[in-house]
C-alpha cells in the first residue's frame, strides 16, 4: 500500500499453479531464512567464506534472471485472499520475515507466536528492540485490518518490561482500544512462556484519505463486522 496506489485483485486463473508456485516461492525463502542464520553463525576458516559468497551471488544472478523492478505490494486475488508476501514481518516470500502468522479469535485479539534466532539479536542472546516494535506493530496494526479499517500507523508507543530472549516462544497479541471512524486506537504485547510481559505498545493506526473511497466496505476476513461494534473491546485474557 503506497501513497495513491491500492493494488487491484489480480484474478487467480489457476488456484492449483498457484499453489504450486507459492509452495516454491515460501521454500525459497525458508531456505534463505535458514542461510542467513548459518551466515550469522557460522565458524567456518576465511576460504570457505569467500567460496560460499561466490556461491550466493551466482545463485542471486539466476533469481535476476526473471524479476520485477518494483516491490510486490499488497495484491488481493479474486478468491479473496490478501497477498502480501513482500512484508518483512509476515511475507512468505521474504527471508527477513520471521514470518509470523498472525490468527484472529472469535473476539477480534489478534496473534502469533514468536521465536526470534541469531539475525535478530540485539542485546546478547536478546531480540533487538527495533524488531519488537517491528512485530508489535504488525500484529497489533492487524487487528485494525480485520475489521475493514487497514490504516497505517500514526503512532506507536512501546513500553520494553524485560528482554525478550532469543530462540524463546513468545505470544504477540494485539486489540482494538476504541473505534473512531478512520482511526483505531489498538494496544498489544508479547508475553514469554512464564506469561510475563516482555513489551506492550499502545498505537494509532489511521486509514490516510487517499485510502478511504476504496474502503467503504469492509471486505473479506472484515466483512458483516461492524466497527462501530467493537469500539471499546478489550483482549480476551490479560
Ligand atoms: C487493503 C489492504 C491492507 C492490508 C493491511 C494488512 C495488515 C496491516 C498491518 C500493518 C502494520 C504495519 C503498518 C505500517 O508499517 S504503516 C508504515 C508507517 N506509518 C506511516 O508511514 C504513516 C505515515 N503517515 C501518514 O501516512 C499519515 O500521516 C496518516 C495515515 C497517519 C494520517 O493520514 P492522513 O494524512 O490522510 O489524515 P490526517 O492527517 O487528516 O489525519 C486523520 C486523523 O488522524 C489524526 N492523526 C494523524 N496522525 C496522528 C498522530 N500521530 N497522532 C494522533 N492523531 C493523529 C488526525 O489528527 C486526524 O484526526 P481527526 O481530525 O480526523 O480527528
Amino acid at each position: 500500500m503506497t501513497d495513491g496506489a491500492f493494488a487491484s485483485p489480480a484474478a487467480v486463473e489457476d488456484p492449483d499453479a498457484l499453489a504450486v508456485t507459492e509452495q516454491a516461492q515460501g521454500d525459497l525463502a525458508e531456505s534463505l531464512r535458514e542461510l542467513v542464520d548459518a551466515c550469522v553463525r557460522t565458524r567456518v576458516d576465511d576460504g570457505t567464506l569467500m567460496a560460499v559468497a561466490q556461491e550466493v551471488r551466482t545463485l542471486t544472478q539466476r533469481l535476476l534472471a526473471r524479476a520485477q523492478s518494483d516491490p510486490l505490494g499488497i495484491e488481493a486475488t479474486s478468491d479473496g485472499r490478501l497477498r502480501d508476501h513482500g512484508n518483512p514481518m509476515v511475507g512468505m516470500r521474504n527471508p527477513i520475515a520471521p514470518p509470523l502468522a498472525v490468527t484472529g479469535d472469535a473476539d477480534g485479539t489478534m496473534s502469533a507466536s514468536l521465536c526470534l534466532g541469531a539475525a535478530y539479536e540485539g542485546p546478547p542472546g536478546c531480540v533487538h528492540g527495533g524488531m519488537v516494535a517491528a512485530v508489535l506493530d504488525q500484529v497489533v496494526g492487524s487487528a485494525p485490518a480485520m475489521i475493514g479499517r487497514p490504516g497505517l500507523t500514526a503512532y506507536l508507543n512501546t513500553s520494553y518490561r524485560r528482554p525478550t530472549v532469543l530462540g524463546t516462544e513468545h505470544v504477540v497479541r494485539g486489540w482494538i482500544e476504541e473505534v473512531d471512524g478512520w482511526k483505531v486506537r489498538a494496544r498489544g504485547d508479547i508475553r514469554d512462556p512464564q506469561g510475563r510481559v516482555t513489551a506492550e505498545a499502545d498505537a494509532l493506526f489511521v486509514v490516510p484519505r487517499w485510502a478511504r473511497e476504496h474502503l467503504g466496505t469492509p471486505t473479506g476476513d472484515a466483512a458483516g463486522i461492524d466497527p462501530a461494534d467493537t469500539a471499546t473491546q478489550g483482549p480476551a485474557t490479560s
